[in-house]
């Protein structure tokens, strides 16, 4: 009897410790955990991976590996990707897009997602995967309310009128058809098996977290409040479905925080409770929300960096409260003088980089709950050579989605100066006491 009960002690020691080795990032408190220690992370945002893993034509593979080798030399090995979009009619939509109609998937697309995450585990890196989008350069939540009601996309590009459009994407939280299809969505990427490794994705390590949107808001600022309940219930609900479906891996909303709840932290407080997110998000546009002059990120740096430490502060001191990690996961500035031309000075950028990281290294070594960040976003070695700078259909892929100038946020494979900033952080982050 003493013989079976140590070797089912040490199958059971073995097992507990297998399951600390399972490549998986865990929450144990305010904090994350990959294999027994602490995981904190120097990232990037890469919305367009998936499709530079597609099957040439739409893909570029040999760019895609460069450009992973590059990242994981400078030590970003988390890298926030859109894992879903939806063929619309925006001026200023990508095309093509994963989703064709609904319950319609392109299968090259997929592949190329395929593609990307074997890549990413040859190479050790971790991917957060998400899986709608609030706002109209990937189709996203207001392409969904046109499929349901028959009506016309209400495209802000066009008519400008972006409060509308946030009340008009807003919809989507309330309307169950819209619901259904997308939980159809979730379930065709989220319950894939990788066509090239045979890895479920489920199984895979590499999947650190699947995201609910990108920047899922209650609607606009001024009219949005009675939208609250329905995307309050859509977080708990959506955040349940995707936990059923992927015990192993992690749950987050993509939010930007208080900008992106209202402009009310206790609202962000509120949405994010639910025990189905295990981690927040925040996000931090300095020159997007007005602090800072988007054609001369210089004139208000000084101001606009103190409230943007200011709203990292007050992010990471809700995390803590609550009792859940926060990740940084978007951040960006503008090029000098607002310029998009990837031979353009960066030096605002890079006082904005550099304080930044600054803080959160500050707040990670007081054992505070901020556990990584994701800037916005790799460019790499895309270019435009558009007079107006803007992306369409064919063209490479920066890190600037179609709505934007290509140029107007993305770090280039040319940015030395940053990109050795956002590498200094890396080592740093690596280097913190367990
Ligand atoms: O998610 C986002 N947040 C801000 C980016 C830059 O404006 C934008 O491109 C993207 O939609």
């Amino acid at each position: 009897v003493r013989l079976a009960v140590s070797c089912l002690l040490l199958l059971a020691a073995f097992a507990a410790s297998a399951a600390e080795q399972s490549g998986f990032v865990k929450v144990e408190g305010a904090r994350f955990v990959l294999d027994g220690k602490p995981y904190r992370f120097a990232g990037a945002n890469f919305w367009y991976g998936a499709y530079l893993g597609a099957p040439d034509g739409i893909g570029d593979r040999e760019r895609l590996r460069a450009e992973l080798d590059q990242l994981k030399a400078a030590g970003i090995d988390n890298l926030r990707v859109l894992a879903m979009s939806e063929a619309s009619g925006f001026k200023r939509g990508v095309s093509p897009a994963i989703m064709s109609e609904p319950g319609k998937y392109d299968e090259d697309l997929l592949q190329g997602l395929d593609y990307l995450l074997a890549e990413m585990a040859r190479r050790d890196m971790k991917a957060v995967l998400y899986l709608n989008n609030f706002w109209q350069w990937s189709g996203g939540m207001s392409q969904y309310v046109s499929w349901a009601t028959g009506e016309p996309v209400f495209d802000p590009d066009t008519t400008g009128d972006w409060n509308g459009f946030m009340q008009n994407s807003a919809r989507f939280y309330a309307i169950a058809e819209a619901q259904a299809w997308y939980r159809d969505a979730i379930r065709t990427v989220v319950g894939r098996t990788n066509g090239i490794t045979g890895v479920a994705y489920v199984d895979d390590p590499t999947v650190m977290s699947w995201q609910l949107a990108n920047e899922p808001r209650p609607g606009s600022d001024k009219d949005g409040h009675p939208n609250f309940p329905a995307y309050r219930e859509w977080i708990h609900d959506t955040a349940g479905l995707i936990r059923g479906l992927a015990p192993k891996q992690l749950v987050s909303t993509g939010s930007e925080g208080a900008m992106g709840s209202l402009r009310d932290i206790d609202l962000f407080v509120q949405a994010h409770r639910t025990p189905n997110v295990d981690y927040l998000t925040f996000h931090l546009w300095p020159s997007n929300w007005s602090w800072v002059d988007h054609d001369d990120p210089a004139a208000r740096l000084e101001s606009g960096l103190a409230t943007s430490l200011a709203y990292i502060d007050e992010h990471i001191d809700v995390a803590g409260k609550m009792g859940k990690p926060i990740v940084l996961s978007e951040f960006g500035l503008n090029r000098d003088g607002g310029a998009f031309s990837p031979e353009s000075g960066v030096q605002a950028r890079d006082r904005f980089y550099a304080a930044i990281f600054d803080r959160l290294l500050q707040r990670m070594q007081a054992g505070d709950a901020i556990a990584g960040s994701n800037f916005w976003a790799w460019g790499g070695r895309g270019r435009t050579t558009n007079p107006d700078w803007m992306w369409k259909a064919g063209d490479p892929f920066t890190g600037d989605p179609p709505q934007e100038a290509q140029g107007l946020f993305s770090l280039f494979d040319s940015d030395a100066s940053t990109l050795e900033i956002v590498s200094s952080h890396a080592r740093a982050v690596r280097a913190l006491a367990p």
